[in-house]
């Protein structure tokens, strides 16, 4: 192992001890920590808050044509909490066994963030010029919606001052030989129906009963659900992506004391994740909430809206010259559409092609789950890939 290996492994361990879980994530620690790591490679660092207690860390290293659109590479900081419980290491201990290293985020999505730093830092290092301008951010909030870091890049105009060409962003592990990467995601919609209704007694046949109103709701969504999994079974081509999915994830209703069971609350709720796939129209869901708010006479509030969802094209010449830049690496890719959402739908609504590439083949996709790791060698092999695909990328 040579010392920038070593180097970056320790890098990759130091970032993955920081916690910058959720609901409290330390967001200081990891900005001081990415702007000294920054300042070994003499690369530009500033950090900016859009929201209060929510920095986000950017690095910019202007192109020798600085007027032709630029690169941005992008990673959040945030992790999801772990159980500890269920881990063998501590999840924020970064500890090693048989190469892999177990961590919160070794997958979802320090890794990234640090073999975006890095590979980018060994062209500088190397005398490399790019013509494109690179910028590198590192945003936090992603966990949570995305509604305090790249969200709000997008909605003050930063990404458009930018001049983006295209974008490079999360993407999941593989575990067969192959390296998945992704054009596109499902549109999150989070939709949050609320019924009133009549009030009385528990032993009487009360009528229009907001829980009897979400019940009905309830089943309406249910036929729905049941209709997408039947499409999905029946057909062994399609994947998750090519339907949608639509889970109920929260019912609430009960009188200020819960101890009345015999009393009927005036107000239910029921909460929904729908994810569209984008290979159909939207209105169909918009046409389902309407009739259903409009027959079960319940109103609905979107939690989570992505109203336009635009795909990355595979045609375009940023899609082609990734993918003859991992031909040349020899490493096999399947673009595939994202199951659930990233921060690269902010991009893409403005019409910005985002790549979701985690150069992680042979490993289990443990993003969210327990025991979450990564292989050294396939860490240090993606800051090789990623030198290989920025440099090429910047000069077309
Ligand atoms: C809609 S914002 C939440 C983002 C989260 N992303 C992942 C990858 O889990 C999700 O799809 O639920
Ligand atoms: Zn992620
Ligand atoms: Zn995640």
């Amino acid at each position: 192992m040579n010392s920038k290996d070593e180097r970056v492994l320790n890098k990759f361990k130091q970032y993955l001890q920081i916690q910058t879980v959720h609901p409290n994530p330390n967001y200081e620690e990891a900005i001081k920590f990415l702007e000294n790591y920054s300042k070994e490679f003499l690369l530009n660092f500033e950090s900016f808050e859009l929201v209060k207690d929510n920095p986000i860390g950017h690095i910019f290293i202007e192109g020798t044509e600085p007027n032709i659109p630029s690169i941005l590479l992008n990673s959040h900081i945030d992790v999801v909490p772990a159980d500890t419980n269920n881990w063998k290491f501590d999840p924020f201990s970064a500890k090693e066994e048989d190469n892999k290293i177990y961590a919160r985020g070794t997958q979802d999505m320090k890794c990234v963030g640090i073999q975006h730093l890095e590979s980018i830092g060994r062209l500088v290092e190397s005398g490399f010029k790019f013509k494109r301008s690179i910028h590198i951010t590192f945003v936090p909030g992603e966990e949570v919606g995305g509604h305090v870091g790249m969200e709000m890049l997008v909605k003050s105009g930063i990404i458009k001052k930018w001049n983006i060409g295209v974008a490079f962003d999360e993407g999941l592990a593989n575990p067969s030989e192959k390296f998945t990467v992704f054009y596109g995601e499902k549109a999150p919609w989070w939709i949050l129906f609320t019924a009133e209704g009549n009030v009385g007694h528990g032993s009487q046949f009360i009528e229009n009963t907001a829980i009897q109103k979400i019940y009905s709701v309830m089943t309406k969504l249910t036929e729905f659900r049941n209709k997408q999994l039947e499409i999905l079974k029946k057909d062994p081509n399609k994947t998750i992506s090519d339907v949608h999915t639509l889970n109920i994830t929260q019912i609430k209703a009960a009188t200020p004391s819960e101890k009345s069971i015999n009393v009927i609350p005036s107000k239910a709720t029921l909460a929904c994740d729908i994810r569209i796939t984008p290979k159909k129209s939207m209105e169909e869901i918009q046409k389902l909430i309407d009739e259903i708010c409009e027959s079960c006479n319940v109103q609905y509030q979107f939690l989570q809206h992505t109203p336009i969802n635009n795909l990355t094209d595979l045609e375009s010449q940023w899609f082609k010259t990734f993918e003859s830049s991992c031909k040349e690496l020899g490493i096999e890719i399947e673009p595939q559409i994202f199951p659930a959402a990233t921060d690269s739908r902010y991009l893409r609504q403005l019409g910005i092609p985002a790549i979701g590439f985690s150069p992680m083949n042979n490993t289990p996709i443990l993003l969210h789950g327990n025991n979450e790791f990564l292989d050294r060698d396939i860490f240090l092999k993606g800051v090789h890939y990623f030198m290989k695909i920025f440099s090429d990328i910047s000069k077309i």
